[in-house]
């Protein structure tokens, strides 16, 4: 027997076949009608008969409009996420065809977040044909980058202690715009180290697709030619995991690179002490670390610091933060997260201490930033009293 909180076509199951019909119809014609690029949507209505009214459409480039349509490879790419039975929210739902294999396996419930109000449409007549006790799918019609992901109504019943082994029954998933993906998940690591949104539920799952060459970047590892601030950044807070890969030809209108899927759990324990210096002073110090990649990390964290603090302030950064220096490999590419995370901390200590140094910005023009010429005392005094006595930092975590 079906379970009656899962989301089910249950209304009439000919009129559920019958719509199933009628969207691969529609993703057919799209697929063939997408030779000039341009969408035919069919605004399908309800009532057993479906039929509706033709609209031209253009697929919008502003919106990262690449559609899948392949049931094997659409499967898959589902099949990457933890679906039946939890709560799913799908991120860019587009005409729905993700949607489609997500609702065959029966989540509790699904929410979809769409810009592009043309699928509105198809997305309810896929609505339509799902109900269980807690009702339909949720269709919400907004930008992903300023909604607000605590707004999801997901029932506190599911929510997991942070760290309880066990995830919440709970998924985010998308084939997201290409355009936003890097800066969305960048929103998102910050709500996981935080707990925010769906992460006041617990370590919520997400699977999500990019540009494979910011999948591969997502989960390089240190010393590798693809290792970037991503990489530090995603890798801080959730273990990831290099899902498939999905070649441009497999998508409507076929764009000129692949796309990636990467499956991220955050972490119980992430591996910076975030609660010691905050999200964005940690992802300010990797971004500008990073901004040498080509050269030695110490020539990146000068950018953290005044121009005549650097030959004081560097070697002393760099003992605090008990990294040895191996002039072979000494790109930020080398650095391990715990590495990053120790010189955070020490940064961090010394703005403790000398407040102004917070206030420094390499960005800024040079004639508005300090050189640090007036700090000079103070930080030699700081330094005199023993900043490095005690040793370095210790590792945060593994
Ligand atoms: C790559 S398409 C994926 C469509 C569909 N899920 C599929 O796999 O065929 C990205 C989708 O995200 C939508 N989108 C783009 N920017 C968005 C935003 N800021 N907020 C919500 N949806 C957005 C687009 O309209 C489009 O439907």
């Amino acid at each position: 027997m079906s379970d009656p909180t899962r989301l089910q076509a249950v209304d009439v199951e000919r009129d559920s076949a019958k719509l199933t019909q009628t969207h691969l119809d529609f993703m057919r014609r799209l697929e063939k009608e997408n030779v000039n690029r341009v969408l035919k949507l069919r605004a399908i209505r309800r009532k057993n008969i479906l039929t509706g009214a033709l609209l031209g459409v253009r697929a919008q480039k502003k919106l990262s409009q690449n559609f899948l349509l392949d049931p094997a490879i659409i499967n898959r790419f589902v099949s990457k996420a933890r679906v039946a039975g939890c709560h799913v929210v799908e991120v860019g739902p587009g005409p729905g065809s993700l949607t489609r294999a997500i609702l065959q396996l029966q989540p509790r419930s699904l929410t979809v977040i769409e810009k592009d109000e043309r699928f509105l449409p198809l997305l309810e007549s896929l609505a339509d044909t799902c109900v269980n006790e807690d009702g339909r799918m949720r269709i919400v019609h907004d930008d992903i980058l300023t909604f607000d992901m605590g707004s999801l109504g997901i029932p506190t019943e599911v929510r997991r202690d942070w760290n309880n082994r066990e995830l919440p029954d709970i998924s985010l998933i998308g084939n997201l715009p290409f355009s936003i993906a890097t800066r969305l998940v960048i929103n998102w690591l910050f709500d996981i180290a935080t707990r925010r949104g769906p992460w006041e539920y617990g370590r919520v799952p997400m699977v999500l697709s990019f540009q494979e060459e910011v999948a591969q970047r997502i989960v390089a590892e240190p010393g590798t030619e693809n290792r970037s601030r991503l990489s530090v950044m995603c890798q801080a807070f959730c273990d990831v995991r290099y899902g498939m890969t999905i070649r441009g030809g497999s998508f409507v209108p076929a764009p000129d690179v692949d796309a990636g899927i990467v499956v991220f759990t955050p972490r119980a324990t992430p591996l910076v002490p975030v609660e010691e210096f905050g999200f964005p002073f940690f992802e300010r110090v990797v971004r500008d670390i990073f901004n040498c990649k080509k050269k030695d990390f110490r020539k990146g964290v000068k950018n953290l610091i005044p121009e005549k603090l650097h030959e004081i302030l560097l070697p002393e950064i760099v003992a605090r933060a008990g990294i040895e220096v191996d002039l072979e490999c000494s790109g930020p590419i080398y650095l391990t997260v715990s590495d990053f995370g120790r010189i955070a901390s020490a940064i961090k200590e010394l703005h403790v201490a000398i407040p102004e140094l917070a206030k420094y910005d390499f960005r800024s023009a040079r004639t508005t930033r300090t050189n640090g010429e007036e700090l000079l005392p103070r930080v030699e005094r700081f330094l005199r009293d023993g900043w490095n006595a005690g040793g370095p930092l210790s590792a945060f975590a593994v």
